[in-house]
């Protein structure tokens, strides 16, 4: 089912459930066998989850006996969450690295990290405890998902020192999950999701958060929001630091000394792809030291230290 037959069945769905609730709730009169309207309902529930670019906070599953309910409440990030510049190819890379030299004499030192394909966002730590998690929303304004994250094993409940901070990350689903998965929604007649990341996105957006801690999602963590506490004057030195407090973070990343050091990185991580647990859609290549990071600052939407290499499209599978 592609996305436009998925939004004409769901539009067919809402109209024929509304009618349903209308006169159950309503006039007490219902028109439908329970059964029918919950089979009607756990369909809808699946293509929502599947297509999550779909959902539509009206939807009757957005309702909670009759009124729409809350859903998620809004969260400002205390400082946006930044997108990130591409490049697709060695020339783009070594305009980058052309691009900072304008601004840093000394050598730079650079830091490779896997672009993980899944859903990023914020972690607030207070004191050591887990107070709240958000999704990244358009960077300002996120959705607080504290309640679903607390089903993220791989987010601890409590870090190893009481440190108050916000640190980000993704969340992702591992590819073996993801299979998993869409042979239970398959055999149980719901929509498949078409790749880990909307089946992690899909999950993430549950209101029910038990369904959350039945998706085997996972994180790693790769950037501190606001240092407070840590003492950390590198990216390696602050992905260390998160190890160290019993935060998940990507062991595949490699401190590189030049542009060609990054491109092997790359072609290596290029080829591996396929054999890692989870998917990547390219390499994060940041500027390792933070006060370089500083000087270097940013454009209105992305960090001009770090850049996003983005692997081509996977040749479709024959
Ligand atoms: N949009 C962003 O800033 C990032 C997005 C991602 C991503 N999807 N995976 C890994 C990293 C990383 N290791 O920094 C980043 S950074």
């Amino acid at each position: 089912m592609d996305q436009e037959q998925a939004q004409n069945r769901i539009s067919e769905l809402r109209q024929q459930l509304n009618e349903m609730a209308q006169a159950y709730y309503e006039s007490d009169q219902p028109i439908a066998e329970d059964h029918i309207y919950d089979g009607l309902y756990h369909e809808l529930v699946g293509l929502e989850e599947a297509y999550p670019d779909l959902v539509t906070s009206d939807s009757i599953t957005q309702k909670v006996g009759g009124q729409v309910a809350a859903g998620f409440t809004k969260i400002i990030h205390d400082s946006p969450m930044l997108s990130l510049g591409n490049a697709f190819n060695l020339e783009d890379l070594q305009s980058f690295e052309g691009r900072i030299k304008k601004l840093i004499d000394e050598p730079i030192e650079y830091m490779c990290e896997l672009k993980i394909d899944g859903l990023a966002v914020s972690v607030k730590y207070e004191n050591g405890q887990f107070v709240q998690g958000a999704t990244r929303g358009d960077g300002k304004v996120g959705e607080d998902i504290t309640a679903n994250l607390k089903m993220v094993e791989s987010i601890p409940a409590k870090l190893n020192e009481p440190l108050t901070m916000e640190v980000r990350g993704e969340c992702y689903m591992p590819k073996s999950s993801f299979v998993r998965l869409n042979e239970e929604r398959e055999e149980s007649g719901q929509a498949v999701f078409a790749n880990p990341r909307n089946a992690a996105a899909g999950s993430l957006r549950q209101l029910d958060s038990a369904v959350v801690g039945e998706r085997q999602l996972s994180t790693f963590m790769y950037a501190v929001a606001n240092q407070g506490d840590l003492d950390v004057a590198s990216q390696e030195q602050g992905l260390n630091a998160l190890d160290e407090l019993g935060l998940a973070t990507n062991h595949e990343r490699k401190v590189c000394q030049s542009i060609d050091e990054v491109w092997e990185y790359v072609q290596h991580f290029q080829d591996e792809r396929p054999n890692l647990a989870y998917e990547i859609d390219g390499i994060v290549i940041k500027v390792n030291n933070f006060e370089d990071q500083e000087a270097i600052g940013y454009t209105v939407k992305a960090p001009r230290w770090a850049i996003a290499y983005k692997f081509p499209a996977e040749e479709a599978e024959t």
